[in-house]
């Protein structure tokens, strides 16, 4: 007998970092599991990881991959938890040995948005208009587009992230969508940036549920929480950046979706840090994966690596 029958009561440790926003997607993922499962009883175990401990530095300037995840990993290898929940923006595509992505539920609003109490929106920013982002993916695409835009770092949690816009007297901030959609920050969002012409990070807007491998029992509990859209989505970005070796260190977005006639689009943009050099492809098709297969197919030929400072 594997499955623990529903009268006896089980508990399941989540871990979580200790964000505000960390804390949402955790509680959520509770939610569902909880809704999903009759006499289920979730703890939640927080931990700081790197990235929140360092906050005087850019994310590249701390380097390496994991450093959103490497604290709750342990804590996966060691079974402190059984499952950890993540920006999966933050879950590099090579885990360490041992633990695996177990999927995500459904994606929020996987785009970029601006945020100025000056302006009504991108076109309208002045030529000098400076941005603060943290993100040399979000740098390099708006470069791309507006050559003559200024840039400042911002790093830190998004109430922070807010408060230093007018403080510091910046035209505009960029920020994920979704982060302020579930902080209920939706309001302060001054305009969306369309996701075919700023190409979101991969995976970004959704959840990453990561366990260790072997943790079939965690597995199963997961399944019902789980939306296959979104993974088969998710799952074709995640293999464009694996590919071409981008983590947060290089200017590279890819966005999966669904288009209206059923069938998938996927745009994969690559371009330098100082969007001068830029490549884009749009796919559609049937295969997620496939398409991914394409796509990364195609950029290394028209010369991704390169761009992307691999070669
Ligand atoms: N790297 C920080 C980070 N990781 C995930 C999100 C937002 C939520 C998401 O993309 O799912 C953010 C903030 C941001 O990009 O503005």
């Amino acid at each position: 007998m594997t499955a623990p029958s529903k009268a006896q009561s089980k508990t399941i440790k989540i871990g979580s970092r200790k964000s505000r926003l960390a804390l949402w997607q955790t509680r959520h993922v509770a939610a569902l599991m909880e809704e999903a499962h009759d006499d289920l009883d979730v703890e939640i175990v927080t931990m700081d990881t790197l990235g929140d401990k360092i906050l005087d530095k850019s994310l590249p300037e701390i380097g390496g991959k994991g450093i959103f995840t490497a604290e709750l990993e342990q804590a996966l290898m060691s079974d402190a938890i059984d499952l950890a929940v993540h920006s999966l923006k933050d879950l590099p595509t090579d885990l360490p040995e041992g633990l695996k992505y177990a999927g995500s539920p459904e994606r929020a609003t996987a785009t970029d948005s601006l945020i100025s109490t000056k302006w009504s929106c991108i076109d309208e920013l002045p030529e000098d208009a400076i941005i603060a982002t943290g993100s040399i993916r979000r740098r390099a695409e708006l470069l791309a587009r507006h050559p003559t835009f200024e840039f400042r770092d911002l790093r830190g949690n998004i109430g922070t992230r807010l408060e230093k816009l007018d403080k510091h007297g910046f035209d505009a901030i960029v920020m994920a969508t979704a982060a302020l959609e579930r902080l209920e920050m939706h309001d302060t969002i001054t305009c969306e940036l369309p996701a075919d012409q700023y190409v979101p990070a991969v995976g970004q807007g959704a959840i990453g549920i990561e366990i260790r491998e072997g943790r079939e029992d965690v597995e199963a509990l997961l399944a019902p929480i789980l939306h296959e859209e979104t993974v088969a989505a998710v799952t074709a970005e995640r293999v464009v950046m694996n590919r071409l070796e981008g983590g947060c260190s290089v200017p590279l977005g890819a966005h999966c979706r669904r288009t209206d006639d059923g069938g998938w689009r996927l745009d994969a943009w690559v371009g330098s840090k100082d969007g001068q050099r830029v490549l884009h492809e749009t796919l559609t098709g049937d295969d997620p994966r496939a398409m991914a297969d394409e796509a990364v197919a195609t950029l290394v030929d028209k010369g991704a690596r390169s761009i992307l400072g691999h070669e």
